[in-house]
């Protein structure tokens, strides 16, 4: 699903004293099977805005489109309804939010409440344990039996029993351990490639940034200071660094190595595109010895 925003801006408490503006005049187009990373300081207002895309909070004023839906601040909640199948929210711990006595009703309750028989809910909640990676062994095992990582996947399976044709993530990985990280960032990279599932990537890692995101937005105090493609947006770590961001570890060896003479046409963000620009460099510096 295409999304776009159109100068939103948004108000918590809007017309009271306690108003609080979270998001001024914001407009992006992100084209359908995006994939975006949304990065900010703290309070720069990167929950607000994917809050925004499945119409938990509407604009206080601005449009947002997803595909053929439109929301405007005076979109109904009964409008909305259908969009929100169509928009599944990874919240940060969302294994907090597990509650039935089995893995199965869980991932089932979501399309069982959507009106889907119990046989057929079963059903799909099996395939969906197999997509997040879990054997189906797992299905009459409580969740609380679970490691912290295997819970977050049985949370993920129940939103992805939805349907959903975006996923949003807020920090997906956060308290996961190296492995678990990595594990977690390739089932989106796979949903994403596979299903061509849109996702919308909340994150403090500019290393998954430049790993898995072809997209991405950056917020400075509720405004968007940049929006495009990694490569592009990536490609000047003085003003990254000038804005208290991060720089990818791969772009800082480049740079490094800049001073010693090779060329970056890109400059490389990730290990892997650092290994090969050195590689054809090194081999043309062969060539031109001969
Ligand atoms: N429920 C709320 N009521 C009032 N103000 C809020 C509310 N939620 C967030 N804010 C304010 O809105 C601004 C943006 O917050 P938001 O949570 O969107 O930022 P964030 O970039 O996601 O931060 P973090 O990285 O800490 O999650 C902040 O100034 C915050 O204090």
């Amino acid at each position: 699903m295409a999304i776009s925003f159109e100068h939103v801006t948004f108000t918590y408490q809007a017309g009271t004293p306690m108003a609080q503006t979270a998001l001024e005049d914001v407009s992006f187009n992100l084209p359908d099977h995006g994939y975006l990373a949304i990065i900010g300081h703290t309070g720069s207002g990167k929950s607000t805005l994917v809050q925004q895309i499945n119409a938990l909070l509407k604009p206080t004023s601005g449009t947002i489109k997803i595909d053929d839906f439109t929301i405007t601040p005076n979109t109904t909640n009964a409008d909305l309804k259908p969009l929100r199948q169509h928009v599944g929210m990874v919240f940060q711990f969302p294994e907090s939010q597990l509650f039935e006595e089995t893995i199965r009703k869980d991932i089932a309750f979501g399309p069982q409440n959507f009106g889907m028989s119990p046989e057929d809910a079963n059903e799909l909640a099996d395939q969906m344990l197999t997509t997040v990676g879990l054997d189906i062994s797992y299905a009459e095992r409580s969740p609380f039996e679970l490691s912290g990582g295997q819970m977050r996947r049985v949370a993920i399976a129940g939103v992805l029993a939805m349907r959903p044709q975006v996923l949003i993530l807020d920090e997906p990985t956060a308290g996961l351990d190296p492995q678990g990280r990595q594990e977690m960032m390739d089932l989106f990279e796979q949903l994403h490639r596979e299903q061509g599932l849109t996702i919308v990537l909340v994150t403090h890692q500019m290393e998954d940034v430049a790993e898995y995101a072809e997209q991405v937005a950056i917020m400075r105090e509720g405004r968007l200071v940049k929006f495009g493609d990694v490569q592009e947006a990536f490609g000047d770590p003085d003003w990254l660094l000038a804005n208290q961001l991060d720089v990818p570890r791969a772009a800082q060896f480049a740079q490094q190595l800049a001073k010693r003479g090779f060329q970056w046409q890109p400059l490389p963000l990730t290990a892997d595109q650092l290994a090969e620009q050195i590689a054809e460099q090194w081999q043309k510096r062969g060539t031109d010895h001969v």
